[in-house]
């Protein structure tokens, strides 16, 4: 999908800042690396291509881009709760829906990294982007508060994808939540999904690999108890024309901890194309 954002300024060699019409912020990355978009609004990072790969991430052409609704695409963070919240806040948290304060951005010849922070009430929320030829995810959040919290915490990605029915994906685990059918199920290795799905693996590896087409993603999480894996189907929300050009597969915090006043936690991604065939072939000869 192609923006239309008018530049501001530049915040490094790389890195510039856009607006677009309704005024919300982004910044736009153009390193020898990697190109890369991120929208303030949510603190998503929404594009990001690796030089000589395709583009990692779907966002929905009819994404809302005025602030009202989170934007549809990329990797929204889900934050301090996942799903519907207790006390009629909103699905997914605050996070995705808040503006977030760049805090740092720094590069040099492997890429850029970008430093952001968002705070609701006591809770703080940091992330550190850094964008190459692979790129990392770290989400930190500290309780500034004097009381215990429970907080959850998502990455919920959308991995683009040619076609959702032909992906294969490993390391799931076998256990999960079927949360269309509202059951449990164990010991389902089966790799191959039929959209619609929306599971919650509670036993995942620590690397998955996602198989789609032509392309492989390895994704290595890091302090994730849960994999979200979603697709809708046919029933498309309204922000969303078609949704077989992706596979939602988000790391995911979502058996607490308690975080005490003072303590941190962390979840972190990092996810790479592995090498094509080709390229295996042309490097051994
Ligand atoms: O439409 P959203 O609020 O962005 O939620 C999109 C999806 O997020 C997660 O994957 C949940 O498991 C799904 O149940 C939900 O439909």
């Amino acid at each position: 999908m192609t923006l239309s954002l008018t530049p501001q300024r530049s915040l490094s060699p790389c890195c510039r800042l856009m607006k677009n019409a309704a005024g919300l912020e982004f910044i736009r990355i153009e390193h020898p690396r990697a190109r890369a978009l991120l929208s303030l609004l949510g603190g998503q990072l929404l594009q990001y291509r690796p030089a000589g790969r395709p583009e990692l991430l779907w966002l929905s052409g009819q994404a809302v881009l005025d602030g009202s609704k989170p934007i549809r695409g990329g990797i929204p963070l889900c934050w301090p709760w996942f799903g519907k919240a207790s006390d009629q806040g909103p699905q997914h948290g605050t996070a995705r829906l808040g503006h977030w304060q760049l805090e740092q951005v720094e590069e040099d010849e492997h890429g850029v990294t970008l430093a952001l922070l968002f705070r609701d009430g006591a809770l703080q929320l940091r992330q550190r982007l850094r964008l190459g030829s692979t790129l990392t995810v770290e989400a930190t959040t500290t309780n500034l508060g004097v009381e215990a919290a429970r907080v959850q915490l998502a990455l919920h990605s959308y991995f683009a994808v040619p076609r959702v029915a032909d992906c294969r994906i490993e390391g799931l685990g076998p256990d999960y939540r079927d949360s269309l059918k509202d059951c449990h199920v164990s010991g389902d290795d089966r790799c191959r999904f039929t959209p619609p799905f929306d599971r919650i693996y509670t036993a995942p590896r620590s690397d998955t690999l996602l198989h789609a087409g032509d392309r492989v993603i390895r994704l290595e999480h890091k302090a994730h108890d849960s994999l979200v894996l979603w697709n809708p189907g046919p029933a498309l929300p309204a922000d969303m024309t078609d949704a077989a050009g992706f596979v939602c597969v988000e790391s995911a915090r979502l058996r607490g901890p308690l975080l005490l006043p003072g303590q941190s936690t962390s979840l972190a991604l990092h996810c790479r194309f592995e090498p094509l065939e080709s390229e295996l072939v042309s490097a051994a000869g």
